[in-house]
């Protein structure tokens, strides 16, 4: 089975609505390849902004977080429900930001990421390691102990797209050679072939976030495991019309 293809737009804290009318409208007047699905993520005080200016059916919506308790007294957090609420299917979890500078640990976002497809939400899980992992040559044991963390918590793989983001790529303008990304990428494909089924192994779309830009992308798409891309920076900009088109 063809995988389709993916991208996703992470805004992160970026935008205020004058900037994100103008990122939107963009979108809103571009030819997007009819076979790519594209999933952007404003901050979550726009998600109702943005899903209500956005006019394309194969763009939908996606929140930068979600928690892993029904409503209550968590300050600052948002539920499942809420989301729901506002028509938003889709999250990211465990974005090397919110493990870092939060952090968030590999048991939270895997008990996060089971709440949010128990509720009927899918899940762009991020892994990617450091610049001293890969220097250590420990790039994959890395990747493959944040996938197992993830497996402890779930069954069911058909909602989650996975996205490969080696921390020493995102915002540094240092991408990922075609050859760094696909390794990685296959990797992460035979851990689910070994782990958890072969139809997972298949199916689950998987990646690649970085640096990409409208000059890298079409190399990285090319690659046998990459199925599209998690694009942070370049998400706010005219080229990420481009980054869309990338198999066009
Ligand atoms: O979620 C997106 C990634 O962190 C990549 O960000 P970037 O494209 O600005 O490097």
């Amino acid at each position: 089975m063809a995988r389709k293809f993916f991208v996703g737009g992470n805004f992160k804290m970026n935008g205020t609505r004058k900037d994100l009318k103008a990122i939107v409208d963009n979108l809103n007047n571009a030819q997007l390849d009819p076979n790519a699905e594209v999933v952007i993520a404003p901050p979550a005080l726009y998600l109702d902004f943005v899903k209500q200016n956005l006019q394309k059916p194969n763009v939908e919506v996606a929140a930068q977080n979600v928690f892993n308790k029904p409503n209550g007294a968590f300050t600052g957090e948002i539920s499942a429900t809420q989301l729901l609420d506002l028509g938003v299917k889709w999250v990211i979890l465990g974005h090397s930001e919110r493990r870092n500078e939060l952090g968030e640990s590999d048991e939270f976002i895997a008990s996060k990421t089971k709440y949010a497809l128990d509720n009927g939400i899918s899940v762009i899980w991020c892994c990617g390691e450091s610049k001293d992992t890969r220097q250590a040559g420990e790039t994959i044991k890395f990747v493959e102990n944040q996938l197992a963390a993830l497996a402890k918590e779930i069954n069911d793989w058909k909602n989650v797209v996975i996205a490969y983001e080696p921390i020493w790529a995102i915002g540094t303008g240092l991408v990922a050679t075609k050859e760094q990304a696909q390794e990685v990428h296959a990797a992460i494909r035979s851990w689910l072939k070994q782990n958890v089924s072969d139809k997972v192994a298949e199916e689950t779309r998987i990646l690649y976030g970085g640096s990409v830009n409208a000059k890298n992308c079409k190399d990285l798409a090319k690659e046998q495991d990459i199925d599209g891309f998690l694009v942070g920076g370049a998400s706010l900009k005219p080229e990420f019309v481009d980054i869309i088109n990338a198999n066009l």
